[in-house]
């Protein structure tokens, strides 16, 4: 590669700008000269619109797109179901195939969710899938058309994500915990909560790789590293928040996911191994508690909205 291209920064392409990772990764990549970030929003770029995808695309000309677009909501996902398969599959499939004809490599993110969670010792890479409700079926559906459409390709999925935004399982336990007198929270369900802002990190390191020339197309697993299961991480979550604010919640209970009835299904041990991509990114995971702290240190310091 020669040097003026090498200098140039990367220019990236992301859908789905305002959601969590889309939110982190637009804040991290404009503070990182190596990187030119455009970020389009669903109103911007509605990864089910066609035409829309290829007026952006072709206006841009990025040096990858980055797919951080989903419909994500798990119970919903159950009676709107095609609404969920028309953005996580046919959506990834539409944008896809607009890369592949401007020979633009994609960046994809899907979820733990597309396996059942019988396996307790985590899933790698190459562990069959089988989701359990429409949103994980969904994502698999997307994986595997962007698979079949574009060889250029990096998947990486990931698990239990929080950030200072949007509907995640750390705010909604602030929430509740500001009006509720007690909490109940599942105690047999694990997996390996994740921050936004950490995968927005390994997204840029992983770029930068390959924009240097590393062959590494494929399927990858990030997750915070501690494995913990829904109780204790709301225990974690309140003592953190605990140094900033009193609350009303006095009591936590930990309960059976057999009591704590939900729409769609999903995996009791979800937790994902990450050697494959610490082996070949040589990136490493990173603990979440040590991102929810840093989380809780901006969200109480951040002026009320
Ligand atoms: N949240 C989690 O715990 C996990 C998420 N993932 C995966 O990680 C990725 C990022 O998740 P996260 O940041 O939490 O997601 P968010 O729901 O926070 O963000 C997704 C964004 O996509 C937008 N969007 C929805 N439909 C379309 C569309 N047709 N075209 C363009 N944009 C659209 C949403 O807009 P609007 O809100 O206006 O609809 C939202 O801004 C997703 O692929 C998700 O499946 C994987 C594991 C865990
Ligand atoms: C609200 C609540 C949930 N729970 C438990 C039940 C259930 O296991 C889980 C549901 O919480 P949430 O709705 O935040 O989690 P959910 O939407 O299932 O989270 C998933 O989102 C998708 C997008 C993913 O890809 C997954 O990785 C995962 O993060 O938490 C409690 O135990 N007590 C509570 O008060």
């Amino acid at each position: 590669m020669d040097l003026e291209l090498l200098l140039k920064p990367i220019k990236i392409l992301i859908t789905g700008a305002k959601g969590q990772v889309g939110t982190d990764l637009t804040r991290l990549g404009k503070t990182d000269s190596f990187f030119e970030i455009i970020a389009l929003d669903k109103s911007a770029l509605d990864i089910t619109n066609a035409k829309q995808i290829n007026d952006q695309l072709t206006h841009y000309l990025p040096d990858y797109v980055i797919n951080c677009a989903a419909f994500d909501h798990v119970d919903e996902a159950e009676h709107k179901a095609d609404l969920c398969y028309a953005v996580n599959a046919k959506g990834v499939e539409t944008l896809a195939l607009a890369c592949a004809d401007l020979s633009i490599p994609m960046f994809h993110l899907s979820t733990d969710y597309v396996f059942d969670g019988h396996y307790a010792s985590g899933y790698t890479e190459d562990d069959e899938v089988a989701p359990l409700g429409v949103y994980g079926d969904s994502k698999w559906q997307g994986e595997e058309l962007l698979r079949q459409v574009l060889p250029k390709h990096l998947i990486l999925r990931v698990s239990w994500l929080f950030s200072g935004q949007g509907n995640n399982f750390v705010l909604r336990t602030l929430e509740a915990a500001r009006t509720q007198n007690a909490l109940e929270a599942v105690s047999d369900r694990r997996g390996c909560p994740t921050s936004a802002s950490d995968v927005a990190r390994v997204i840029l390191a992983m770029l930068k790789q390959v924009h240097n020339g590393a062959d590494a197309w494929g399927t990858y697993h990030y997750c915070g590293a501690e494995i913990t299961n829904r109780y204790d991480f709301c225990k974690e979550i309140l003592i953190a928040a605990g140094n900033y604010e009193n609350f009303e919640v006095e009591t936590l209970v930990p309960i059976s996911s057999k009591d704590y009835v939900t729409e769609a299904q999903r995996p009791n041990t979800s937790v994902l191994t990450c050697k494959k991509l610490l082996s070949v990114f040589g990136i490493r995971q990173r603990p979440w508690r040590q991102e929810l702290q840093w989380l809780m240190r901006v969200i109480y310091s951040s002026p009320k909205p």
